[in-house]
């Protein structure tokens, strides 16, 4: 049972101190709020909200997180993960866990981006173990069918509002083009490109990702507002400017109950934000270890005594 008061004797700054150094990092980088609200994503699926993601490979971490599938070469903003820690340990040592550091970063870096504020519900503990082959079948992939991303969904018990809602953190940040690039020539094989992207948005992602060009170049998921939390992200899918597969097909599946509620939240955002709110505190519940399961890591990157 997680609480919003759980650290106030024992580090009532804690959520200052976690925004002070977000507000520092974008100073030299806009993307990283957007990096570090993915890592709160990231770990709650696999396990839980349990700081799993956070460990090195190394010692009893044989297979990480960090390296699956995913991951690897794409999730990014540990180092100010560490910053964060290193200054609450500075504060309030070997009290708030690595888990709670992510939910609370994924909270400063939303309301620091110009979207909702939240409530943050806190009290989870680190796991001891990483779990890379769940990594690689729990965490949704953007070439996936609607119906797959759903039971990735429902498997951790979010449903298609929230589904739909945190889809809505696609508003800002970035992707690089092997995430996206089997849409732009020869879509599912028919010769030609994904039918529901919009031709003028086609024209620009193929020549950011040219056929044989890197997969690695990057490219903002909302274009219209790339590092301001806003409901741009549905309005664009309402103009078939999804970037990812897995983004348009909210919309352009024929018949889905998720085409109605990305209309609500193109058309109001006080609905998309409240929303947002309500389903990344349902995210941050997925089974947290809490009590006397885990531990109170020292460093994210470690089991305590390894
Ligand atoms: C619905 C299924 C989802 C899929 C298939 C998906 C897939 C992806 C992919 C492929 C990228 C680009 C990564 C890269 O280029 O390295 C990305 C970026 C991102 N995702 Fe998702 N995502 C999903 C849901 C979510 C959720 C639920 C959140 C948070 C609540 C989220 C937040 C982000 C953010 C903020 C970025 C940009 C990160 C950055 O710039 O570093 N995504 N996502
Ligand atoms: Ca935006």
């Amino acid at each position: 049972q997680l609480s919003s008061t759980f650290y106030s004797t024992t580090c009532p700054n804690v959520s200052s101190i976690v925004r002070g150094v977000i507000q520092q990092a974008l100073q030299s980088d806009a993307r990283i709020a957007a990096s570090l609200i993915r890592l709160h994503f990231h770990d709650c699926f696999v396990n839980g909200c349990d700081g799993s993601l956070l460990l090195d490979q190394g010692g009893n971490i044989t297979l990480s997180e960090k390296n699956a599938a995913p991951n690897n070469n794409s999730a990014r903003g540990f180092n100010v993960v560490d910053n964060i820690k290193t200054s609450l340990e500075n504060s309030c040592p070997g009290v708030v866990s690595c888990a709670d550091i992510l939910a609370l970063a994924a909270e400063a870096s939303v309301s620091l981006g110009g979207g909702p504020s939240w409530t943050v519900l806190l009290g989870r503990r680190d796991g001891l173990i990483a779990n890379q082959s769940g990594a690689n079948t729990s965490i949704p992939a953007p070439t996936e069918t609607l119906a797959n991303v759903t039971a990735k969904f429902a498997a951790v018990g979010l449903n298609i509002t929230d589904l739909v809602a945190l889809s809505g953190a696609h508003t800002f940040g970035r992707a690089q083009c092997r995430f996206f690039n089997q849409r732009l020539f020869n879509f599912s094989g028919t010769g030609s490109p994904d039918p529901t992207l919009n031709s003028s948005y086609l024209a620009t992602l193929q020549q950011n990702c040219p056929q044989n060009g890197s997969g690695n170049t990057l490219n903002n998921l909302d274009p219209s507002s790339p590092d301001t939390f806003d409901n741009n992200y549905f309005q664009n899918l309402l103009n078939n400017q999804g970037l990812l597969q897995t983004d348009q097909e909210l919309f352009s599946t024929n018949g889905s109950a998720t085409i109605s509620i990305v209309n609500n939240f193109a058309n109001n955002q006080t609905a998309f934000f409240q929303a947002f709110a309500q389903s990344m505190i349902n995210m941050g519940n997925i089974s947290p270890l809490t009590g006397s399961q885990g531990e109170i890591r020292l460093d994210c990157k470690k089991v305590n005594g390894s």
